[in-house]
């Protein structure tokens, strides 16, 4: 048995398909464009890069974008004031402070002063608690993009065994609350964890997001599972040239594809899938603020 590839570039082409039409009826019904907000501190060109394409895809969509591109060595109080005046600015209803900031910056203190009603990462206390509870409020984007994956492979997801690996706040905590409101029977194992492999024996769904490359291997698994892999992780690569690099998941996807039933490659699976769930939260914030209904395919 091969396993179904879950393609989630494809499935996030289509989801900004839908986010288009939704920003187009904003617009002319409403009068509304939905405006996003990214900012990112420091030199990484990796991160640099990954900007643009959030910049670009958000503009591709309909949508207001604007990027901010601060010095690594910008003053915490700097960045909090500009975080005031997006918070103040009615053009933006969604604003993402690209993580993890430098050293002498707190990142704490950079979520605790997003306005939650801005807050389109789902990173504030406050809507950590509304994911919690089930109120409405964006969602963070990863997590959301798994779930809509797993439905779309599933159908239906209730009673079935979720092993989620990795207990960050990230991922691994808002992806359990979720798969907990679809019904599924949550584990979250983490480093110390006693014994994976019987953990994964049990699993219909594993969500591996460990950010340890191949570390979940094929044998591990259920015959059959839904597997989706979170990590993103850049390895040496030398079969390509020298210096070369590729991007692998926390999965070992060639041992996998010959048990699970189905599966996420890397890259092309979660990673669009988060930056079309971004634009997703930005016109369910854009709604909330208007005090309109969020659209009913963009939300859990
Ligand atoms: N406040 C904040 N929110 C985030 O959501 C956030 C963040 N900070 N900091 C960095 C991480 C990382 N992240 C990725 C999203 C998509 C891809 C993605 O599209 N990956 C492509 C491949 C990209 C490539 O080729 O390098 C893929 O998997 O197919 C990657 C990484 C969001 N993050």
């Amino acid at each position: 048995m091969t396993a179904t590839i879950i393609d989630g570039k494809s499935y996030a082409e289509g989801l900004r398909a839908r986010i288009a039409g939704h920003v187009e009826r904003l617009k002319a019904d409403h009068g509304i464009t939905p405006g996003l907000a990214v900012v990112i501190v420091g030199e990484d060109p990796a991160s640099r890069v990954y900007v643009t394409n959030k910049a670009r895809q958000t503009a591709e969509v309909g949508m207001h974008s604007e990027k901010y591109e601060l010095a690594a060595e910008v003053p915490e109080a700097e960045l909090l004031a500009l975080i005031g005046r997006l918070n103040a600015d009615p053009a933006i209803h969604g604003i993402l402070v690209q993580m993890p900031v430098p050293d002498h910056i707190d990142p704490i203190r950079v979520i605790e002063a997003i306005a939650p009603e801005k807050d389109v990462d789902c990173f504030t206390p406050a809507n950590v608690g509304k994911l919690t509870i089930g109120l409405p409020a964006p969602v963070s984007c990863t997590p959301l993009g798994c779930l809509m994956l797993l439905r779309d492979q599933l159908g239906t997801l209730s009673g079935l065994n979720a092993v989620i690996v990795g207990r960050s706040n990230l991922v691994g905590k808002p992806m359990a609350q979720l798969l907990l409101r679809e019904n599924c029977t949550v584990t979250i194992a983490h480093s110390r964890t006693r014994d994976l492999p019987a953990l994964l024996a049990q699993a219909d769904i594993v969500v591996a997001a460990v950010g340890r490359p191949l570390m979940v291997k094929g044998e591990w698994l259920k015959p059959g599972a839904t597997v989706i892999d979170v990590g993103i992780n850049r390895v040496p690569a030398p079969e390509k040239g020298e210096g070369k690099t590729r991007l692998v998941g926390d999965v070992d996807y060639e041992s996998a594809l010959g048990i699970a039933g189905a599966i996420t490659p890397v890259p092309g699976g979660v990673g669009p899938m988060t930056i079309a769930c971004l634009l997703a939260n930005t016109v369910t914030t854009a709604s909330l603020i208007n005090g309109l209904v969020p659209p009913s395919d963009l939300t859990p």
